[in-house]
């Protein structure tokens, strides 16, 4: 199998053209648990395809190195439409990319013949709270909402980006319960769908640290759709304002997130291939 290894801000997958090859569908999730595997396959945070698409002149689909299919990936996104846009599978430096939590708008941002950036516009914030989805009879939105984990009491802000997010804010991120709430909260019985895990400090009203344990991959060097629902959080909780440009500081790197007045959430951030290869035997 032909791959691509690129990362966004550490967040590293394994790409693979569905132009030139493709797989049987139920050996899609067993692929990407082996290219993931660290240790004996390639090693990532997951496997996306970049796929010909009817409604747009690509299709991201996305697998966590668990095996599990997700909607949406931010770091993912701008990725594909670097390799999109470098492969000549688009011609112009505006695209759209089908996900399957929908159409989102991309831009390259062109150095010579490659793309070292990309804005993507990944379109609104899902809200409601049978949308994210997440259990609960309060009301229909989830801000800072009192959450009872185990002997832990947390406020959470849930997000979807067409993947599901459950934002804490907290007072030193370098104290943040990663590892410990992660996992729990990750596959709590609250989110039927399981859910990604955000912690926050808020350093200024455009300036966020940031850390995460993704669903279906554990702790990574960055997430896009979760620096997105940590800026929408931010904003409903009061800490930043819409129409601002908000710097989020990631392990791996920086983003620069804005939740619009338009309702559209605006992510620009670098994109980078790592390495080309052929997985298992010719
Ligand atoms: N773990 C996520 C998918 C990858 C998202 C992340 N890597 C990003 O950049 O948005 C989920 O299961 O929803």
């Amino acid at each position: 199998m032909q791959f691509t290894k690129m990362h966004g801000l550490g967040n590293c997958y394994i790409y693979v053209d569905m132009f030139k090859q493709t797989f049987d569908e139920d050996k899609l999730s067993p692929l990407a648990i082996e290219v993931s595997d660290r240790n004996k396959g390639i090693g990532s945070d997951g496997m996306i395809l970049v796929c010909p698409s009817e409604i747009a002149p690509v299709k991201m689909r996305v697998f966590n190195s668990d095996g599990s299919e997700a909607k949406n990936c931010g770091n993912g996104l701008r990725c594909v439409a670097k390799f999109a846009y470098e492969h000549g599978y688009v011609n112009d430096k505006t695209f759209q990319i089908e996900t399957l939590g929908g159409l989102v708008e991309a831009t390259v941002h062109v150095e010579g013949d490659r793309v070292h950036t990309v804005s993507v516009d990944m379109g609104e914030p899902i809200l409601a709270r049978e949308q994210i989805p997440m259990l609960g009879d309060q009301q229909d939105q989830v801000v800072a909402e009192p959450f009872q984990l185990d002997d832990t009491q947390l406020e959470v802000t849930a997000v979807s980006m067409g993947n599901p997010h459950a934002v804490m804010f907290v007072e030193k991120i370098e104290e943040a319960p990663v590892d410990s709430v992660g996992p729990k909260m990750e596959k709590d019985e609250r989110f039927p769908d399981w859910v990604n895990v955000e912690f926050v400090e808020v350093v200024s009203r455009n300036e966020l640290h940031f850390r995460v344990w993704e669903r279906g991959s554990g702790i990574t060097q960055a997430c896009g759709t979760g620096a997105c629902a940590a800026v929408v959080a931010a904003v409903l909780n009061g800490h930043c304002q819409k129409g601002e440009e908000v710097i989020v500081h990631l392990l791996g790197g920086d983003l620069t997130i804005t939740w619009q007045e338009n309702g559209h959430v605006l992510m620009k951030g670098a994109a980078e291939i790592i390495c080309e290869g052929v997985f298992g035997r010719k």
